[in-house]
């Protein structure tokens, strides 16, 4: 069963990792796809090739999140390639690993404004054109288990995917009137770019095995499912939702 046929679904930071993977995740399903990414043209094409490989129409649109002014272009020209905007995916992110003591002013500001600025404006752009097409919506965001819990290294990024969870509170009681549904996923560890370098440390990466009840980490297809379900009409009923899908992570004290 195709849960997401014949609609047009919005992806951004979809050249890699977790936004690809949804991107192509959603075109298995029967969407056509508007792709967002920040600087990996030759990933961002080969996510179109493999879509168009699929049968579903597909482009890649470049730009920065952390520039409202993206947004705005994002969802302008998914309407001008597909006449109307059903499900916006925001995905985009960043987690440079940084000590506390000694956090450079910039990398602060550069990770609040792509990961929550990013959302925010991205969001916004999507809900403003599905409340002019009168015809409802969902939102899905990309936060983290770092949105509950802590990281030494992720002071500056913590408190970002805490800022998206909230914003699918906020957004799900603001959209509700207007039949646009907004929901979280709350990733545990995926292996991606973003955590390779981290990840290199073998000590540190078999601890994250460990207390992962279901015995691995994770891929980014396993957040395929969990987006394409909460972007469809399976999902009707529920808005204002986190789903954590961390293998066990989350709940894994003792
Ligand atoms: N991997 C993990 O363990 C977890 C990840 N997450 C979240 O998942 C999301 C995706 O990350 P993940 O797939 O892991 O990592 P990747 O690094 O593989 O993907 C990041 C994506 O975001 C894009 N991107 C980065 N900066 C910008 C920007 N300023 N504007 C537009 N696009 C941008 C990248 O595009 P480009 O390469 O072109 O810059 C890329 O497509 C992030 O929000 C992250 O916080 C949440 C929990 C766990
Ligand atoms: C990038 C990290 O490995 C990853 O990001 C998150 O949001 C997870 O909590 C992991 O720490």
């Amino acid at each position: 069963m195709k849960l997401l046929e014949g609609k047009t679904v919005l992806v951004t930071g979809a050249s890699t990792g977790i936004g690809r993977a949804a991107a192509i995740g959603a075109a298995r399903h029967g969407a056509d796809l508007v792709i967002n990414y920040a600087h990996s043209d030759g990933p961002a094409a080969s996510c179109v090739a493999e879509i168009e490989a699929l049968g579903r129409r597909a482009i890649a649109v470049k730009g920065d999140v952390a520039d409202p002014q993206t947004a705005q272009d994002f969802v302008a020209r998914a309407v001008d390639a597909f006449g109307k905007v059903d499900v916006m995916v925001s995905n985009a992110g960043i987690c440079p690993f940084h000590a506390f003591l000694d956090m450079p002013v910039d990398v602060v500001e550069r990770t609040f404004k792509v990961n929550l600025h990013g959302a925010y404006f991205m969001v916004q752009a999507a809900a403003q054109q599905m409340v002019k097409q009168g015809h409802g919506g969902a939102i899905v965001a990309v936060s983290s288990i770092s949105a509950l819990v802590g990281g030494e290294y992720q002071t500056h990024y913590t408190p970002t995917k805490a800022g998206v969870h909230s914003l699918m509170q906020s957004t799900a009681i603001a959209l509700g009137k207007h039949g646009i549904r907004c929901n979280s996923v709350l990733p545990g560890t995926i292996l991606t770019e973003i955590n390779k370098d981290d990840l290199a440390d073998q000590e540190k990466r078999e601890y994250m095995e460990k207390r992962t009840p279901l015995g691995r980490l994770g891929q980014p297809e396993d957040l395929a499912g969990p987006i394409v379900f909460l972007a469809s009409d399976m999902a009707a009923y529920v808005t204002g939702a986190a789903l954590l899908v961390d293998g066990g992570m989350y709940v894994n004290l003792q």
